[in-house]
């Protein structure tokens, strides 16, 4: 595709600057689409986007030294760039980053069925069990996620949940030549108002559910709901039809989602009034079983993920597949092959008489539903490490602090990711909720610390721990980093409670005794 070709996609306001009059540079090739000086090479499209920390047109000049063959602006650019690059002035960079990508990878999106996941909780979650069931009934499914994102037979690492348009579209491109016919994706709300989603066009879309999460960006709970209900309303006819909302009836904010939807909807929960629901719910140790009731037939299905949450994340997923055409006798064993997802009540057993669980709860309803989960085990007594990130919403850290005095008997309060933020005063917010929550009459705490360390506070906990307790460590679960003003060091949850359990003599320690004395 030419510069001269792409120009023309994107509808431009104006084509300001003399650069246009070289045949050359209107003919010239298009290799890519960038909205990163950093990474432009020689024949890529630069698009200059307005950021909350810079101004891409500040890049504009770095990116033509390094070779960019058009540049794509919301306003002027200095220094007479535009007689030597060819420019074109549009009203939305972002829209246009958009618009430009899926010119340049020809539509890709076009060529999948896209399966969209969004709610505050349950989107990793729900696009697992949706991928199983997707693969289960034959179709080469990629992912895209916050944990990580698969290319047919590739598995690439995530750096956030829903990338940028150009990127999006990229994978998408990528996943059409390693003939794959589905894609399933988590639709981030910053990715909503961020408009990465611009010229794509979904199938399916699943709404998992709406608490508080994200005010710091959104700043209301209304506006945060209206960024995911804008999803459900892109789902119009487009090229591909047969288009499916697929919403939790259960949660409060589902019907709204349902009333701004372009597309058919298909309710799930436990109610037994919508579409697609569980019935004999049975949660315990060995995950979550249930009866499912659904137009295209009922199941029993036993998942190996525990929590009541849970079924409602494979409700979701089985409508999606069910839609999609899978027929229910592979898509139950689809879910059913789901051993769990990193990071998520991902238990930790080095031989120790207690059970350690990682989990990635960061707002209050998944840190209730973690505790709650965790209750269903049926331990002595549960423990909870976690802390909140800096920098994000502060109004749940004392609703979190709270909802870990009423459902844990032993909190440990630490840091999660302080960011530009002081760790300490992060916990003392957090303590603030601690101390209320400890009130309620139905409140188990029995005690509580504040360790800011979160080495020393997993540490304490587990070293604290008696045979039969359950100890729940939340916020980071797949994460493998810690981010602190100056620096972002190396910390994984999951390694560092190995490394306590095998100082502690557990873990291969365990294992060598028991060779030892089983060849003796
Ligand atoms: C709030 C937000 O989404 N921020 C994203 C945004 O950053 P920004 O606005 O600060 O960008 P910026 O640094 O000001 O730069 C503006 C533009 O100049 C460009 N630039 C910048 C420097 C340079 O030398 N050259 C250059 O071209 C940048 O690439 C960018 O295009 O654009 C950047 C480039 O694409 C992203 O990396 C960054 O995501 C950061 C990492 C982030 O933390 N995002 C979070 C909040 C996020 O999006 N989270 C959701 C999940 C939420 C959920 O759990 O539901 C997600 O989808 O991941
Ligand atoms: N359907 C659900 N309802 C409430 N809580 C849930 C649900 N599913 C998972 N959780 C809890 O939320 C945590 C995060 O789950 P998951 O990663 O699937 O959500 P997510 O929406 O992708 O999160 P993020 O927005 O950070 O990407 C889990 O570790 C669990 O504690
Ligand atoms: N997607 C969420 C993840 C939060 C995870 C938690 N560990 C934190 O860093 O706050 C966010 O960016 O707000
Ligand atoms: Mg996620």
């Amino acid at each position: 595709m030419t510069v001269e070709e792409l120009a023309a996609c994107l509808a431009p306001l104006e084509r300001p600057g003399r650069a246009w009059e070289s045949p050359s540079k209107r003919e010239a090739l298009v290799r890519g689409v960038r909205y990163d000086s950093r990474g432009v090479v020689p024949g890529d499209v630069f698009v200059c986007i307005r950021g909350h920390q810079h101004d891409g047109h500040a890049f504009a000049g770095e990116a033509a030294g390094r070779g960019a063959v058009m540049i794509v602006t919301e306003r002027p650019l200095q220094g007479g760039l535009e007689d030597q690059v060819p420019t074109v002035r549009v009203g939305d960079s972002r829209s246009a980053l958009a618009v430009a990508a899926a010119a340049f990878f020809s539509h890709p999106d076009r060529a999948l069925r896209l399966v969209g996941v969004t709610g505050t909780n349950g989107k990793t979650t729900t696009t697992f069990l949706t991928r199983a069931v997707l693969e289960a009934g034959g179709y080469r499914t990629g992912l895209v996620g916050t944990v990580l994102r698969v290319v047919g037979d590739e598995v690439l690492d995530a750096d956030r949940t829903t990338p940028e348009s150009s990127d999006m579209l990229e994978l998408f491109s990528r996943m059409v030549q390693a003939s794959s016919t589905h894609a399933v994706t988590e639709v981030s709300s910053h990715a909503v108002v961020l408009r990465r989603l611009a010229g794509i066009e979904y199938d399916v879309g699943i709404f998992t559910n709406l608490t508080q999460d994200h005010l710091d960006f959104h700043g209301t709970m209304e506006a945060y709901r209206d960024a995911k209900a804008a999803f459900f309303a892109s789902l119009t006819p487009g090229t591909k039809g047969h288009k499916l909302a697929i919403v939790n009836g259960d949660d409060p904010s589902g019907e709204y989602m349902a009333r701004e939807s372009a597309a058919p909807v298909v309710r799930y929960g436990l109610d037994p009034r919508w579409d697609v629901t569980a019935e004999q719910v049975r949660l315990g140790g060995q995950g979550a079983s249930f009866l499912v009731k659904s137009p295209w037939g009922q199941a029993e299905v036993r998942l190996k993920l525990s929590g009541r949450f849970n079924v409602y994340n494979a409700l979701g997923a089985l409508a999606a597949g069910l839609h999609e055409g899978v027929p229910l006798d592979r898509a139950v064993p689809g879910l059913e092959r789901v051993e769990g997802v990193p990071g998520r009540f991902e238990a930790i057993r080095e031989g120790q008489p207690f059970e350690v669980i990682v989990d990635y709860a960061h707002t209050p309803d998944g840190l209730e539903n973690i505790l709650k989960a965790a209750r269903d085990h049926g331990p002595r007594q549960v423990w909870v490490v976690f802390g909140c990130g800096g920098d994000r919403d502060r109004g749940k850290r004392p609703i979190m602090g709270s909802i870990a005095a009423r459902l844990a008997e032993r909190v440990v309060i630490t840091s999660d990711n302080p960011r530009s933020e002081e760790p300490e005063s992060i916990c003392r917010e957090i303590e603030r909720g601690v101390l209320e929550g400890r009130r309620s009459s139905e409140a188990r705490l029995q005690a509580y610390e504040v360790i800011v360390d979160r080495r020393q506070a997993i540490e304490q906990a587990l070293r604290g721990a008696a045979p039969g307790d359950m100890v729940v460590i939340a916020g980071k679960g797949h994460e493998t980093y810690q981010v602190f003003r100056e620096r972002v060091i190396h910390f994984d949850d999951r390694e560092v409670v190995r490394e306590v359990l095998r100082r502690m003599g557990y873990g291969e320690a365990t294992e060598g005794k028991a060779e030892r004395r089983a060849g003796a």
